[in-house]
């Protein structure tokens, strides 16, 4: 295996952004990080790791690529990276109109993960949230187990440990629970609204300090005595109400930032702005913190970080700290050994959003939920903050009519009546949780 720092004749620029890099430039990159990795470890891991490991951006990537000589080594880079997914990118900046057009097409495609930039959440807003994500996971678990339900009405917020906890999200893909922990956080209504809901008697609920609350507030579970005031605590630096202040304004503009995401799902659908509006007059939004260990994992022996899944709710909007870990399949009614992966690559400032199963429901299956996972391949830890937007308890979501051609969407069909959302959030969890059973 040889490897030249000069382009070869004719070799191709692959990217505008390799081209835009000069030569040399890209060469004294290419050095630097030559120096870093030797050029068996690159072969044997690919450029995907490396981007992670080693805080080498995707010029670099394209350098390489311009630059190395062995075709076999070539090969399996532009295989790992042809599988890199293209989802389409909604930029807020250049309005809902646009966006929408741009949904539309990929979402008729069959693609139901976006990129959404332009969005306008202070850098610091977002940068907050992901600190307070750090401070937590980095807690004692003496801390970290104040936040644990202490009744099963509390579920399914609260933290827990998935290796602890046993979870695997799709046991029939996992040799092992998924190697994360996380953090559920939502609005104080939240518990009184599922369970009321779900049929349990609110007089049970009252025993168990659970009463109606309207208002944005969260409820951070196990922060509460079992008369709802807040537990003594030793620590007085602040530490933990600092965390809970980023989480909660981070919170709020992922709402009005999903919000906006329904209307412009409205509008692609041929539906007015508003149209979900209904749905989500005392919304079940919910917040999960993940954080992924730096333990390196194998996917390919049923170790994942996060098993495959489709979300339960209308839309997701994920943020991660860049390390690369999300994948998609496109297919996800293919048996499971048959399914194949492409990886949603991480890109600075910019969130991924993806439908749900409800929205899935909603739009008669024109919209579709995408089958994902986390594989954690990067050997580093990785964080990520995934937020809900999740429709009121008692929302009906019955199919919309919708069209074949251009005449997509508009009104509401005569779709059988269907459970409610807290009735069907009880029955996916369940397949998850004991608890929720
Ligand atoms: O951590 C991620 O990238 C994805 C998380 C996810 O799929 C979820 O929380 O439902
Ligand atoms: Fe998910």
């Amino acid at each position: 295996m040889r490897v030249t720092m000069t382009m070869r004749p004719g070799a191709r620029m692959r990217t505008a952004a390799a081209a835009s890099v000069p030569q040399s430039m890209r060469a004294a990159r290419l050095r630097r990080y030559l120096g870093r990795y030797s050029r068996w470890k690159m072969a044997e891991h690919g450029p995907v790791r490396a981007i992670a490991e080693g805080g080498i951006d995707s010029t670099m990537v394209e350098a390489w690529l311009s630059m190395v000589e062995c075709d076999a080594l070539k090969e399996k880079i532009v295989r790992e990276r042809g599988r890199a997914s293209s989802a389409a990118t909604l930029d807020l900046s250049r309005g809902e109109e646009e966006c929408a057009k741009v949904m539309r097409e990929a979402a008729f495609g069959g693609t139901g993960f976006f990129y959404l930039k332009g969005h306008g959440i202070p850098r610091e807003t977002l940068d907050g949230v992901m600190r307070s994500h750090s401070w937590f996971f980095e807690q004692e678990a003496e801390l970290k187990n104040t936040f644990r339900p202490t009744t099963k009405f509390h579920e399914p917020l609260g933290y827990k440990d998935a290796q602890v906890e046993n979870i695997l999200v799709e046991k029939e893909s996992q040799t092992k629970p998924d190697f994360r922990e996380h953090l559920r956080v939502a609005r104080k209504r939240y518990q009184y609204d599922f369970h009321k809901e779900t049929g349990v008697d609110t007089s049970v609920l009252d025993a168990h300090n659970i009463s109606e609350m309207d208002g944005d507030h969260l409820h951070w579970v196990g922060q509460e005595d079992a008369g709802g005031r807040p537990r003594p605590r030793d620590d007085d630096d602040g530490a933990l109400d600092d965390f809970k202040r980023r989480v909660e304004a981070y919170y709020s503009e992922a709402f009005k930032l999903s919000r906006k995401v329904h209307r412009i799902t409205a509008l692609s659908l041929g539906l007015d702005a508003d149209a979900f509006d209904r749905y989500f007059q005392r919304p079940l939004d919910i917040l999960m913190l993940n954080h992924y260990p730096a333990i390196k994992r194998d996917a390919a022996k049923g170790e994942v970080g996060m098993g495959a899944h489709c979300d339960f709710a209308f839309t997701t909007l994920l943020l991660t700290d860049g390390t690369e870990g999300l994948q998609v399949c496109k297919d996800k009614n293919r048996p499971v050994e048959e399914r194949e992966w492409e990886w949603i690559t991480p890109e600075e400032g910019t969130f991924v959003i993806n439908f749900g199963d409800a929205l899935e429901r909603l739009t008669n299956g024109n919209y579709k939920s995408v089958l994902h996972r986390v594989a954690n391949v990067s050997g580093r830890e990785r964080k990520s903050v995934a937020f809900f937007c999740e429709p009121s308890a008692d929302a009906r979501i019955k199919p919309l009519a919708m069209s074949d051609g251009d005449d997509r969407g508009a009104g509401e069909g005569e779709g059988e009546e269907v459970e409610t959302y807290a009735r069907y959030l009880k029955r996916r969890f369940s397949g998850i949780s004991e608890d929720l059973q």
